[in-house]
């Protein structure tokens, strides 16, 4: 974590600033021009009427006095008008940046290490960095804007200290005194609201998510059923609740804080008309010095205090970026450890070699020292009780975790000299989430877009998967949409019909290594069997890894891992296991009660 400094404030300034002159010049070039423009137009207001009134109490000539009436308009009209149209210009430039930003955060998520989205840290590291983006007030926006606000405040400020400087100094002393007195208070108000950021954070996570499964009809007949939905209706009000309280202390901050501010303003006002009075009336400046001097000192006071509060502001928008930057300077997935190998081509056998692992943040290791071979062409099933460790296993071997210690091997080498990538080709996976994605059929099969897919490996897939009947019957065929986020044409599937989608979707990929991660967990024994039966006639000679807690879906397989708090607690073929009369058996004969009658 880097330091709340006002060093890093500059940071993060130029993070911003260097961030949008890369991916846009012009919205620098706009906002500055802004920004002078901006910081010379009160000057208009202040000069013109002190030169106007005292044509009008001096000479009086009607040419010098309409000219310079004339003179100011123009001005002003021109300096509004060219303010007014930069200011779109830049703001369009400026969301071409933030898209940008955007894009990164997106691409962010995408690309780091898998262990991160199970990990509560990294979610809120990513709702937090979402917060620089959203607003217009706060985070990249916020900064970008405060910062060329400032800027013109400094310009102006200069400006009104070169005005006023002419009448005293000590008027000047005393209107930054007060002033500061103002900021002081702005600052702690701010500040309060950013301690309480977090909070709001976490809450508003929590109400998204209640309100998430509200919405949700996956959970519809549950919810119900369970009457879980006044449980739900009261978390989702609770943590509204919770949140407006903050909301509503940060709001009375920031209302004492501008009770504070207005009496300190009626204050020094008071002072300081006071005293031009007094110059006037002993006609030590004249009337159009007076006007001139009482709208500089307004303008002062209201530039020197929008300019400490855009500093304020400038402050914790520092906070925000900080946020972001964290969050998108987070190592993205690493390919490998040293130089990377090709991979070998087939056959395939994977090793774990004593391996251990434990899960980021918990105590208690999944795998201590665990090993086992699989060789090539092996089916290998791994069962056991819920908990056992099953899951975590794949996701070991997939590389999506990394073990703590041992190692695991493809054909004898560490897969960490593998570049994921390249590994990952060799997987053709099904998962226990059977995730439909609102594309075309077509695109749910191959993952790619329908381009850089091919039609008659997607029909075969389909074919094998048992799901050409139902493709017949839909009027677009593969090019049919899936689901109706995106299409109202989309076509909802069973879940039966789910499952044979996602095995045409294995099945497309065509990977050499096979792992069925129990995605039959929807269906009965024996449409799991003949599921499980059926994909291993269709994989050949390839080597598969198949998780089951139906231990007769496994049964065929040529070893059997029996788990147990991750360990293996036995191992052998279905038959070796069964005259061994061990857990194995002991689990298989429970089970087989279930299913006597029914299966062939
Ligand atoms: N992302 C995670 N973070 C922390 N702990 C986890 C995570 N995933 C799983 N665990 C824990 O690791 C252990 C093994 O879980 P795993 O999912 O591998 O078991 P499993 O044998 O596949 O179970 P099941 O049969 O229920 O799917 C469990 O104690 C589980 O609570």
């Amino acid at each position: 974590m880097r330091t709340k400094s006002l060093t890093s404030t500059w940071t993060s300034i130029g993070y911003v600033l260097y961030t949008s002159w890369t991916n846009s010049r012009r919205s620098i070039m706009y906002y500055s021009t802004v920004t002078l423009l901006s910081a010379i137009q009160p000057f208009l207001l202040i000069l013109f009427p002190k030169f106007i009134i005292d044509e009008l109490t001096g000479q009086q000539r009607p040419q010098q006095f309409i000219f310079l009436i004339s003179l100011m308009f123009l001005l002003l009209t021109i300096i509004s008008y060219f303010t007014g149209y930069l200011q779109n210009l830049g703001l369009t430039q400026l969301m071409k940046v933030l898209f940008t930003q955007i894009h990164a955060h997106t691409a962010q998520n995408m690309n780091v290490d898998f262990k991160n989205t199970e990990d509560a840290i990294y979610l809120n590291q990513m709702e937090q960095a979402k917060r620089s983006l959203k607003s217009v007030q706060n985070g990249f926006q916020g900064l970008f804007h405060t910062f060329f606000a400032c800027l013109a405040g400094f310009l102006a400020f200069a400006g009104y200290i070169t005005v006023i400087g002419g009448l005293s100094f000590g008027v000047i002393v005393f209107l930054i005194v007060s002033i500061g007195c103002s900021y002081v208070f702005s600052l702690r108000a701010k500040r309060y609201e950013y301690e309480h950021e977090e909070q709001l954070s976490e809450l508003e996570r929590k109400r998204k998510y209640y309100s998430d499964i509200m919405q949700d009809f996956t959970f519809g007949k549950e919810i119900r059923i369970n009457s879980f939905n006044n449980t739900l209706v009261s978390l989702y009000h609770s943590s509204v609740q919770n949140r407006q309280k903050i909301q509503s202390s940060i709001s009375s901050f920031y209302f004492q804080s501008e009770i504070i501010d207005i009496l300190i303003r009626l204050f020094r006002e008071g002072i300081v008309y006071g005293y031009l009075a007094y110059l006037y009336l002993h006609q030590r400046i004249t009337i159009g010095d007076f006007v001139m001097y009482t709208t500089a000192v307004a303008g002062f006071s209201g530039v020197l205090q929008g300019f400490m509060k855009d500093l304020a502001h400038l402050r914790t928008q520092n906070l925000y970026i900080e946020e972001l930057r964290n969050f998108l300077e987070i190592p993205q997935d690493k390919q490998g450890e040293g130089a990377m190998l090709a991979l070998p081509t087939g056959p395939y056998s994977i090793e774990f070699k004593e391996v251990s692992f434990t899960y980021p943040g918990n105590s208690q290791p999944v795998f201590n020292k665990i090993s086992f071979i699989i060789p090539p062409h092996q089916r290998l099933a791994i069962v056991g009780h819920n908990g056992a460790g099953k899951t975590t296993l794949i996701k070991l071997l997939c590389r999506l975790y990394e073990p703590d210690s041992g190692e695991i091997t493809l054909n004898g080498i560490n897969i960490k000299q593998y570049a994921k990538t390249d590994y990952w080709r060799l997987f053709s996976t099904i998962f226990q989430e059977i995730r439909v994605l609102a594309f075309s059929l077509a695109e749910n099969i191959s993952l790619k877009e329908h381009r850089e897919s091919d039609a008659l490996r997607i029909h075969d897939s389909l074919e094998k998967a048992g799901l050409s009947e139902k493709v017949a019957s839909l009027k677009s065929g593969i090019l049919t949409p899936m689901q109706k986020f995106l299409d109202d044409q989309g076509v909802e599937f069973s879940g039966g019909e789910n499952q044979r989608m996602m095995l045409a979707r294995a099945l497309y990929k065509n990977g050499e290594l096979i792992i069925l991660d129990e995605p039959t967990a929807a269906v009965d024994a024996i449409a799991e069997f003949n599921l499980y039966t059926r994909f291993n006639e269709m994989i050949g000679e390839r080597t598969a890894l198949y998780i089951s807690h139906r231990l007769s879906s496994t049964r065929f397989c040529d070893q059997i891992l029996y788990m147990e708090q991750g360990e293996i607690s036995e191992a052998g073929s279905h038959s070796e296991l069964m005259e061994r009369r061990g857990k194995y058996n002991q689990m298989y004969q429970i089970q087989a009660q279930y299913y006597k009658g029914s299966e062939a």
